[in-house]
């Protein structure tokens, strides 16, 4: 029997209901799960696996990591991967050179690193015959992603635990119910050796956090400070939308 490192009960109780209510994984699948190296990747990949143990029904998935060109290590994670034998890939890109003229005006460089890396999971996805493709992005990434379109780009969306891309790929996010936190104490509890916790890869070349971005995580904390039950909050009312109250001009021709 391969070796394994089990979640705790809450991680994989919250992935199993996650699943269940917004039918992420299903009989049959073959998934590309993004694996950055980050404490959330590295916490849904032993997930999956231990789901992968317990559920009734059959599934595969692969890891992938989508190298930027900017002479990263990956040698570790193939090595962690094989340890707990799970199948493995790198897909080398030139991103980081095709994005140092925006790092260097300091302007747009982490939705280009994303947009790109999102191509190339997709490119991956399609070339390996997956039909889904898993990302790591949790509640406090739908709660940020959030009030950050809310307050900078007038605009009431987040992040959705499943949806369909245009190439006919299904995206999901099963660890979107759960908190940032836990996934922190997974790779703690375990001393997993995390890559970074950057906001975006262009941040390891000394270019700070964007600024929407880092204000908004503080706006977060203090207001979980002042009512702790925010998040639970927020991930009722995800899920509790009242389209008629809002300004939709199309609601009017009653
Ligand atoms: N270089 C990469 N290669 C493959 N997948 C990636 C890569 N970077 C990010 N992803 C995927 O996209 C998700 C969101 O990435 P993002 O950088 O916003 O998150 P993060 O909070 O840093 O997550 P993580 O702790 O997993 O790095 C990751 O959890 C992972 O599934």
């Amino acid at each position: 029997m391969s070796k394994s490192i089990v979640p705790s009960k809450k991680i994989m109780s919250k992935l199993g209901k996650t699943n269940a209510e917004f039918e992420l994984i299903e009989e049959g699948d073959k998934i590309l799960v993004g694996l950055s190296g980050g404490k959330d990747s590295l916490t849904m990949i032993h997930a999956m696996k231990e789901q992968q143990r317990r559920a009734p029904f059959k599934f595969e998935f692969i890891a992938v990591t989508i190298s930027y060109g900017m002479g990263e290590n990956y040698d570790e994670l193939a090595r962690h991967c094989k340890e707990y034998d799970i199948p493995y890939e790198i897909v080398d890109t030139q991103t980081y050179e095709l994005a140092k003229d925006k790092i260097r005006k300091n302007s747009s460089f982490c939705s280009f690193f994303s947009r790109m890396r999102r191509g190339y999971l997709y490119t991956a996805a399609l070339e390996r015959g997956c039909n889904k493709v898993a990302l790591g992005h949790h509640m406090d990434d739908a709660a940020e992603s959030f009030f950050m379109n809310f307050i900078y780009n007038g605009q009431m969306r987040s992040l959705a635990p499943k949806y369909k891309a245009e190439n006919s790929l299904i995206i999901i996010r099963p660890l979107i119910q759960m908190r940032e936190r836990q996934l922190r104490a997974f790779v703690d509890d375990n001393e997993l050796n995390a890559i970074g916790d950057e906001a975006c890869p262009a941040m390891r070349f000394d270019v700070k956090m964007p600024h929407a971005r880092a204000s908004t995580k503080e706006m977060l904390r203090d207001m979980e400070k002042e009512y702790p039950q925010l998040f639970t909050s927020l991930n009722a009312a995800f899920k509790n939308i009242s389209y008629d109250s809002f300004f939709d001009k199309e609601k009017f021709s009653i």
